[in-house]
């Protein structure tokens, strides 16, 4: 599909599994040449590349890019005008969310979206509850696997959030967690309902340097996991420093694809980010 899907021949950063997972190129997300009209504005220009399973790809850009449009197209929120997205193997087009959700795509918003009156345990159970099959009659005649799954349910959200690192907050509201917390309890949410593909929208937004380092950590161990991560994010050395291969998005066209490095010394990435005319580049 794309001019750089060779194997890489070197990790992108040290420590990172990446050349074992991505040399094996199994193609978990292909957004196969889509172009996305609003009106007469042209958000996405003929976007193409694939996600690989077991890597962590960034999809960056200036303000305006295309970034979330990609997201949200990719989640099934909006149609491409023209072309295709597919996850593992099947069209995303046409799709309900919640059969996106069950087909293994979970995902984080830019604006933080929680029930604020709900506990943060609530709210992971919540995402767990996507995949419970206990019938109506079931839950309302409170038959035995009506809970069983009650149980496990609570137990798999407070597992998750110690995954996260804020279990000791389980019981409060999540309108009273701090910012950091509110970011991870979604991050716990989307895990609850089991994703192969986590896609992540600005998840560092308004944190601090030693905030953005926890969260990198906690990137990495999500990817060790064996969960697929999608980052769209602002913050080039976050980027940079988590990332197996990174997508350049401008003014809705790719214009980079490729390892870290490559990416970083880009000129056409360079002129992007600094704001300057491509033919100076
Ligand atoms: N619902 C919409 N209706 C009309 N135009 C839209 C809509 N959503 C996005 N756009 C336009 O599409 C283009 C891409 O926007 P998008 O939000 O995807 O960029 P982005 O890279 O995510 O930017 P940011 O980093 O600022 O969030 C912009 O010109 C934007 O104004």
């Amino acid at each position: 599909m794309s001019d750089t899907e060779q194997t890489p021949a070197v990790p992108a950063q040290a420590g990172a599994p990446a050349v074992e997972t991505v040399s094996r190129r199994e193609p978990l997300l292909e957004v196969d040449h889509v172009t996305l009209r609003f009106g007469g504005v042209v958000a996405l220009n003929d976007v193409d590349f694939t996600l690989y399973k077991g890597e962590i790809l960034g999809l960056i850009g200036p303000n305006g890019a295309g970034k979330t449009t990609c997201f949200n197209a990719m989640t099934g929120i909006y149609q491409p005008t023209e072309g295709q997205i597919r996850f593992r193997g099947q069209k995303i087009s046409g799709k309900k969310r919640h059969q996106i959700t069950k087909m293994g795509m979970a995902r984080t918003f830019q604006n933080i979206r929680l029930f604020p009156e709900m506990t943060a345990l609530e709210n992971v159970q919540v995402g767990a509850d996507a995949h419970h099959k206990t019938s109506v009659v079931a839950a309302l005649f409170r038959l035995p696997r009506y809970w069983r799954e009650e149980r496990e349910g609570r137990e798999k959200a407070e597992r998750l959030l110690e995954f996260v690192g804020i279990r000791h907050r389980m019981h409060e509201f999540a309108r009273n967690l701090s910012y950091g917390e509110q970011r991870r309890l979604e991050i716990a949410r989307a895990l609850a309902t089991d994703p192969v593909l986590l896609c992540l929208d600005e998840p560092a937004a308004g944190f601090n340097p030693a905030e953005k380092e926890e969260l990198l950590q906690l990137i990495r161990q999500i990817r060790d996991t064996g969960v697929t991560v999608l980052l769209i994010e602002h913050d080039m050395r976050l980027v940079m420093g988590v990332t197996d291969r990174i997508v350049v998005l401008e003014f809705g066209k790719k214009i980079a694809e490729g390892l870290p490095a490559e990416v970083r010394d880009n000129p056409k990435v360079i002129a992007a980010y600094l704001g300057v005319p491509d033919d100076a580049a």
